[in-house]
């Protein structure tokens, strides 16, 4: 690459702030949000939402809690305008919730804004123009003066027609769009000239909302810039301060929170973030943030599936599977050490039945987003025994023993390994069952009775009836108890030389339904150890089945 610094690009100039108090604030409570799905998300969209999307779109954000809608560009559309007039004249807008509507500052397209919000209850008049010295220059060819009469006739007529519509509670709305790249003390004269015109008070405010139309800057900047306005702004108290980030860096999400601790009381963005080229600041991305923080982020995702289904159907995009918070494998781990810590973490948060949750490598309960736990642990070639583990006893409620998991770990590693693909939970309880609870082998084990012995009351005796070699045969043995009896009676009737390093136990299910696990780690006379398991409604049974299980993989 032929790279001169500074020749093509060059950097963002620092804002001069140096008593700038926003690194150090703390989001305590959530903004005012505004979604604007419907609009800068919908210009974005290779097909623009038609009426029924828009309608499913509409209904979705309401339940999700958004109280303020840029529900379109209606002098831009035929479109959008009816689907204004369609929201209105059908009711369909809940008490308490307001749309939004959005109008470059040109009078006509005003008056056909104002013809589209007729008839509702409250609505946002959204008036933009833009102010950087980029579109000063290129797009308008006007001097600051020029673009600043553009905002003025624009709010005189915005002005001009909310009063004639005394009927519908208009609240105004500017824009200094592409305010990022505009010059701080300009931007802050042209928002301070609107609002001469719109006279806002404290009980009646105006929404001043500073876009960073083209994400150009780290997210400090943007901060720096919010701070600035938020402390140089004419009436500070009559100003609902609102901001609107774009993603083009990827750090829309980071610039948001930033103005929010830099002042900012209201958000607009998008679901997931669709929008003009990166996006639009992704609203689900920075509400869930603030819920994992403890603060109530007041929009409810507790069925992010469903916002997914919506989003996906009426955008036609796709939501990226690793999207933060709804991305269909963000709540799942392959690689082992994670598996390890995350079953872990279950496991002590459940011990010390606590409520504040500590899971490594999970920053959120996937329940309080409507999602299980089913996913949570997924194997593949990266996997370790920890997640097979998991698996295993979560699905089947077997809780293999450490040395266990690490032996049954290796069989599946040379599957991923071999096959290169994901394994299955069932699949994975299969070759389990393969691999132990019906180990193939010369021994099969039928059943058995014990009794005391006449000889010794504290030593049992055990009598088994098993097929050895395709042959049946009754086995005898007498031990401290049933399993030394049986390994007594293997070891007399077939010459099983194997002893009995570790046994355990555990029930899984309940009632009638419950049944015991076994498992026994076996020594050969060398010392190599060999793991069999066992299970029967019948604690006795398991274990003598553990027994059988380890006799025949010691002879593989
Ligand atoms: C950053 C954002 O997302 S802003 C929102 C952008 N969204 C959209 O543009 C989607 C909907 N827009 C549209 O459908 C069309 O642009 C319309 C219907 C609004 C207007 O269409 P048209 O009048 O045909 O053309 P166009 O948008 O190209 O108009 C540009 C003209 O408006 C002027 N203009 C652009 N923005 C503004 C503004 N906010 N205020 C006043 N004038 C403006 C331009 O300087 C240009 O003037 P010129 O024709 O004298 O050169
Ligand atoms: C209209 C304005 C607010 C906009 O969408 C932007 O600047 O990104
Ligand atoms: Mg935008």
């Amino acid at each position: 690459m032929n790279f001169v610094p500074g020749e093509k690009y060059k950097a963002f100039e620092p804002i001069n702030l140096p008593d700038r108090q926003w690194p150090s604030k703390v989001i305590e409570k959530a903004p005012i949000w505004c979604s604007v799905d419907l609009r800068d998300g919908n210009q974005a969209l290779i097909e623009p939402m038609g009426h029924e999307r828009k309608l499913r779109m509409f209904r979705h954000l309401v339940s999700l809690g958004f109280k303020e809608i840029e529900v379109g560009f209606p002098s831009a559309s035929q479109t959008d305008f009816d689907f204004v007039r369609y929201l209105i004249d059908n009711n369909e807008i809940p008490d308490g919730v307001k749309i939004q509507v959005l109008t470059q500052s040109r009078e006509e397209l005003i008056r056909r804004t104002f013809e589209a919000v007729q008839g509702a209850k409250e609505a946002i008049v959204h008036l933009y123009n833009s102010t950087s010295t980029l579109q000063r220059r290129v797009v308008f060819d006007m001097d600051r003066e020029g673009i600043k009469q553009i905002a003025i006739e624009g709010a005189k007529l915005v002005r001009q027609l909310a009063d004639e519509m005394p009927e519908t509670k208009i609240q105004m709305e500017y824009s200094p769009e592409s305010f990022t790249q505009t010059e701080l003390d300009y931007a802050c004269e042209v928002c301070g000239a609107v609002m001469d015109i719109w006279k806002p008070t404290p009980d009646n405010k105006i929404i001043i909302n500073l876009p960073a139309t083209v994400e150009v800057a780290t997210p400090n900047i943007y901060a720096d810039q919010i701070e600035w306005m938020h402390r140089n702004l004419p009436n500070r108290d009559c100003i609902i301060l609102s901001l609107h980030p774009h993603n083009d860096r990827g750090t829309g999400v980071a610039a948001a929170e930033f103005g929010i601790m830099a002042g900012a009381d209201r958000v607009e963005g998008t679901l997931f973030g669709n929008g003009e080229r990166t996006g639009n600041v992704d609203v689900v991305n920075i509400a869930m943030n603030m819920y994992t923080q403890g603060v109530n982020p007041e929009l409810d995702f507790s069925n992010i599936n469903e916002v997914v289904r919506t989003v996906e159907y009426c955008n036609q995009l796709p939501v990226h599977p690793r999207h933060p918070y709804g991305g269909e494998l963000v709540f799942t781990a392959f690689s082992g050490s994670h598996q390890d810590a995350i079953k872990k973490g279950f496991a002590a948060l459940k011990q010390a039945n606590a409520e504040l949750w500590e899971i490594p490598y999970l920053p959120i309960d996937p329940q309080d987003l409507g999602r299980s736990y089913d996913a949570v642990i997924r194997v593949n070639s990266q996997s370790g025994k920890g997640g097979v583990a998991y698996l295993l006893q979560e699905d089947y409620g077997i809780e293999l023993p450490r040395m266990l998991q690490v032996e049954f770990s290796k069989v599946i590693q040379k599957i991923t390994d071999e096959t290169g693909k994901e394994l299955s939970s069932s699949f994975i309880y299969d070759v389990f069952t393969e691999e132990y609870l019906e180990a193939k082998g010369d021994l099969s084990f039928v059943n058995h009775q014990t009794t005391v012995d006449t000889h010794a009351s504290e030593r049992r005796v055990l009598s088994a009836n098993v097929v050895y070699k395709g042959e049946e045969k009754t086995v005898e043995g007498s031990g401290t108890g049933p399993i030394d009896a049986y390994m007594s009676a293997l070891k007399s009737s077939i010459g099983v030389d194997l002893s009995v390093n570790d046994y355990r136990e555990h029930t899984t299910g309940f009632g009638a339904d419950a049944v015991a696990v076994a498992y026994v780690e076996m020594r050969k006379p060398d010392g190599t150890p060999v793991y069999g398991v066992g299970r029967h409604a019948n604690i006795v049974t398991a274990s003598l089945r553990a027994i059988t299980s380890a006799v025949n993989r010691a002879a593989n």
